[in-house]
């Protein structure tokens, strides 16, 4: 088996029975949907040119479920790709659809769960089991050199795949430690939930990226 195969999961992935069972529903609603693992979004240059990856929680149901690209059809989406086109690890018009033509430079994409799960919670299991498809999600990029992780859950994961123990990597905005030969960064997640309750502000988020691109031109 290639890298590529072991880091995503096949369409029926069976692993997870109710989310599983979650996306058969959705896909008998709307047969039209993407309905399946969500893959990592790629930049056209390749594995080998990636520096950074980032880690979402799961998809969205009506967005990167619908769509088939992570942060793509919902409003986490449109702050993470502003965010990123405005720190030139993106280019393109992001338009909140797979063929928009936006394109990943030097980035790719990934949650941390690849299924939408109900009510957007995975449970421990979910996570842990999904882990089998981050670790080698991470190994894939020969020159890696910063995760950032978008909220606690994707911390916490991306922690355990880098072969790290929680406690000793507890989740902080802003936070920038070395774990697993990379440097691992996190934010909150930049979810309609976090902005609307300040808990995220379009400034806090911005300034991790910038941290992150001045990190990357090191
Ligand atoms: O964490 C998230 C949120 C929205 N869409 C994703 O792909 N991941």
């Amino acid at each position: 088996m290639t890298a590529l195969s072991q880091a995503e999961p096949g369409r029926d992935c069976p692993l997870c029975p109710r989310l599983h069972d979650f996306i058969a529903q959705w896909r008998q609603r709307e047969p039209s949907w993407f309905n399946a693992p969500v893959p990592t979004f790629l930049p056209p240059q390749g594995e080998d040119s990636v520096q950074l990856l980032i880690v979402g929680l799961a998809p969205g149901l009506r967005g990167a479920n619908r769509t088939g690209r992570p942060f793509t059809g919902d409003y986490a989406g449109d702050l993470l790709y502003s965010t990123l086109i405005a720190h030139g690890l993106a280019r393109g018009e992001f338009k909140a659809r797979p063929d928009d033509g936006l394109e990943l430079v030097g980035t790719a994409i990934t949650n941390a769960v690849r299924c939408v799960p109900p009510e957007n919670k995975p449970v421990g299991a979910e996570i842990s089991t999904c882990r089998s498809f981050l670790v080698p999600t991470i190994a894939r990029f020969p020159k890696l050199r910063a995760v950032l992780a978008l909220g606690s859950i994707a911390h916490q994961s991306t922690v355990r795949a880098l072969g790290g123990r929680v406690a000793a990597y507890p989740f902080k905005h802003g936070g920038q430690l070395p774990a697993g030969g990379v440097t691992l960064f996190s934010s909150y997640h930049c979810s309609r939930y976090n902005t609307n309750t300040g808990v995220l502000t379009e400034a806090m988020f911005v300034s991790v990226f910038s941290e992150i691109a001045a990190f990357l031109q090191k």
